[in-house]
């Protein structure tokens, strides 16, 4: 039986463009994006940041786990994960049958990009202290899924999901079990 595949993957910290990067690319490459946090949100009928609130962070890293799977096995097209996702062990795992791009960016630019607002809520309380520790944390882990490494902080949005539209049509972009 030959599985259904997302045909890349998107992850990287909150701000660095998952989404807004993630829908140009599926426009070029004709397909359509799944973004694990809308499709979290859409499955709860409630925002991350009530989901957080009424059941923690753990529950939400369950709920998100179970997403990835799901767009992986079934959706054939874009992904683009939430910033925290890769801190799940079996996420990583599960990464390794697709081609994944780690979106980087600094923190002076994520801050402004992501404002303050209760979306992200990991980030709410000491944004700069957070960010520091939480990219302290995952940079090792978004190398170690990311088969390419694209910096977004002075790329417009168009460029970056051209550049990885090239990449993948030549063939430069492959899943780490087949490389
Ligand atoms: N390359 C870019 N240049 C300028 N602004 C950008 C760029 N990429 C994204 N943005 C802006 O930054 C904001 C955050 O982008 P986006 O929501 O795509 O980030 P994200 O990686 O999906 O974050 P999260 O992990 O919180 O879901 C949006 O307002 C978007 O328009
Ligand atoms: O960085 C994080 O841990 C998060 C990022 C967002 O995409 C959401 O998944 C949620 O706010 C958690
Ligand atoms: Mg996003």
């Amino acid at each position: 039986m030959s599985a259904r595949r997302a045909t890349v993957v998107l992850v990287g910290p909150p701000g660095a463009g998952k989404t807004t990067v993630g829908g140009e690319l599926a426009r070029l490459l004709g397909v359509e994006l799944l973004d694990t946090d809308e499709d979290v949100e859409r499955r709860e009928g409630r925002t991350i940041s009530d989901i957080f609130i009424d059941d923690g962070e753990a529950h939400f890293r369950a709920l998100e786990h179970a997403a990835v799977v799901r767009a992986l096995e079934a959706h054939e097209g874009v992904v683009a994960l939430g910033g925290g996702a890769v801190e799940h062990p079996e996420t990583r795992a599960a990464l390794r049958s697709v081609p994944v791009v780690y979106l980087d960016v600094s923190m002076a630019k994520a801050l402004p990009r992501v404002g303050l607002s209760g979306a992200r809520p990991l980030l709410v309380d000491s944004p700069r202290a957070r960010w520091k520790a939480l990219m302290d944390a995952r940079r090792p882990l978004y190398q170690e899924v990311a088969g390419l490494v694209v910096l977004t902080d002075d790329e417009p949005v168009e460029r970056l999901a051209t550049l990885i539209a090239e990449a993948l049509e030549r063939g430069e972009l492959r899943p780490r079990d087949e490389t």
